[in-house]
């Protein structure tokens, strides 16, 4: 297994890019299920999720290429409707595939995705819309039993205690694409991923009204064609990235960085007196002071609120931030896994309920060996890495490689000191004991 070592404290200069977004991408590939004809898609980050999803594809019979490393050529000609526990496990987002597969087999057979760290991830308000669709759900032996063979179009209200589900979003929308009648969904998430999605299935031929509002009206059609589509790019990346430079007090332009996806982080980072400029539609500069930031109070929520995805980031931020600053979590009430490592990095934070009380140090933090418990906490702890004194090394970086494309590579590009390192080579703790 690798780790990553990171010498902090080395200004950061230059220009970085965030790749397609992992989020919009995985629906995406799922929605190429909903016809045999040729899906190219393009932009899509090079990934474990893709290219597991991928992976799954094939497994249903779909024929996978991969003509260049960020472009796929996907053919759904003849597929099966059982997507096994074995393959689904490994990545909670294969629940998009039950949408498709309602949608063109009119049957499904799902494995329900396994736990996930960051806490409980229901899928009752999926199933419910199936069935408002006239499906016969059933769950047994920890599978998804559909049949949609008497679907119909029908009124969905998606929201949860939390706000609406982003998936479960994709997945009523995909599998109202081709059910014969209206389908009308309430309370739909408006997230950028969900409006992407939206927009590669009306470049099928899919009607959809409402595209990146709560309410959408979809008629179903008989068929949809394939497509060419572009991914957009990871809005949770460039954020990551622009705290990144925010944290070493660096000049850093950040490419594929759309500030319309990303109002809720900039408005935050302005409150906080960040020193930035939107330079073009998807480009921002942070031009970091040293001294210059002051604590905000953050809450995240379903989208166009702050994003649950950089939640994480902005802790290590506020942790190195003079002041009283507090993180509440409104979608994953127990995301804070990232927490006890940052304080292993000096950071004093307390967690009460489902809020983090950070109380930012004008010194800085200080590298240590770091487990990395999730994707986001894994962001994180690097940037913490790159702005704490001496070496962090993060490892289980296995969780950073579902969602940042070569961010090692990336972060070398702007002067950082990072190293991806076999796990060996990590300092035993006789050779750091002081
Ligand atoms: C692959 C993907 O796109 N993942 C994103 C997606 O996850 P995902 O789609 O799984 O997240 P949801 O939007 O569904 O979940 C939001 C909240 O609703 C709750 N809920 C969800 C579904 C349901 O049937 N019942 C229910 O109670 C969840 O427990 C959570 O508290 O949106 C999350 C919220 O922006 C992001 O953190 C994830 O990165
Ligand atoms: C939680 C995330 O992903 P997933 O839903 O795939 O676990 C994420 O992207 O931060």
């Amino acid at each position: 297994m690798d780790v990553l070592r990171i010498t902090g404290s080395q200004p950061l200069e230059g220009t970085i890019t965030a790749s397609g977004a992992k989020n919009a991408c995985l629906p995406i590939f799922a929605a190429t299920l909903l016809t045999g004809e040729t899906c190219v898609i393009e932009n899509a980050p090079d990934l474990s999720d893709v290219r597991f999803m991928g992976k799954l594809l094939e497994a249903l019979g779909a024929e996978v290429e991969r003509p260049a490393p960020n472009t796929w050529r996907i053919t759904a000609k003849e597929i099966a409707h059982r997507a096994p526990y074995d393959l689904v496990r490994k990545m909670r987002a294969s629940v998009c595939l039950l949408g498709p597969l309602v949608a063109r087999m009119k049957q499904a057979e799902v494995s329900l995705p396994g736990g996930c760290v960051i806490g409980p991830r229901p899928i009752d308000l999926h199933l419910k819309g199936l069935s408002k669709l006239g499906c016969e759900v059933e769950v047994k032996n920890g599978y998804v039993f559909v049949d949609a063979k008497n679907a119909h179009g029908g009124h969905v209200f998606l929201g949860g205690r939390h706000g609406s589900t982003v998936t479960g979003t994709a997945n009523l929308v995909m599998a109202a694409v081709m059910t014969p009648g209206i389908t009308r969904i309430e309370s739909a998430a408006c997230e950028p991923e969900v409006v992407d999605l939206c927009k590669m299935l009306l470049s099928m031929g899919a009607k959809i009204d409402g595209v990146g509002s709560h309410a959408l009206t979809i008629e179903g059609v008989e068929r949809l064609g394939g497509t060419t589509f572009r991914v957009i790019n990871d809005r949770i990346e460039a954020g990551s990235f622009l705290l990144a430079a925010a944290m070493t007090e660096s000049n850093v332009r950040v490419e594929g960085a759309e500030a319309e996806h990303l109002a809720a982080l900039l408005d935050k980072l302005e409150e906080a007196g960040l020193d930035y400029s939107i330079e073009s539609a998807d480009a921002i500069r942070v031009r970091g002071k040293p001294g210059s930031l002051k604590p905000v109070d953050i809450i995240t929520l379903p989208h166009p609120g702050y994003p649950t995805d950089v939640q994480a980031q902005m802790c290590t931020l506020m942790s190195m931030t003079p002041g009283l600053s507090i993180i509440t979590e409104r979608i994953y009430p127990n995301r804070f896994m990232h927490v006890p490592e940052l304080q292993r990095m000096g950071a004093d934070i307390a967690i009460e309920g489902a809020s983090a009380i950070i109380k930012g140090k004008s010194s800085p933090l200080s590298g240590a060996p770091v487990m990395a418990s999730d994707l986001r906490a894994s962001a994180a702890l690097v940037l913490a890495g790159l702005a704490a004194t001496g070496d962090t090394w993060v490892q289980r970086i296995y969780h950073l490689d579902r969602g940042y494309e070569k961010l090692d590579e990336k972060l070398r590009g702007l002067g950082a000191k990072v190293e991806r390192l076999p796990d060996s080579e990590m300092p035993k703790d006789e050779d750091t004991a002081a």
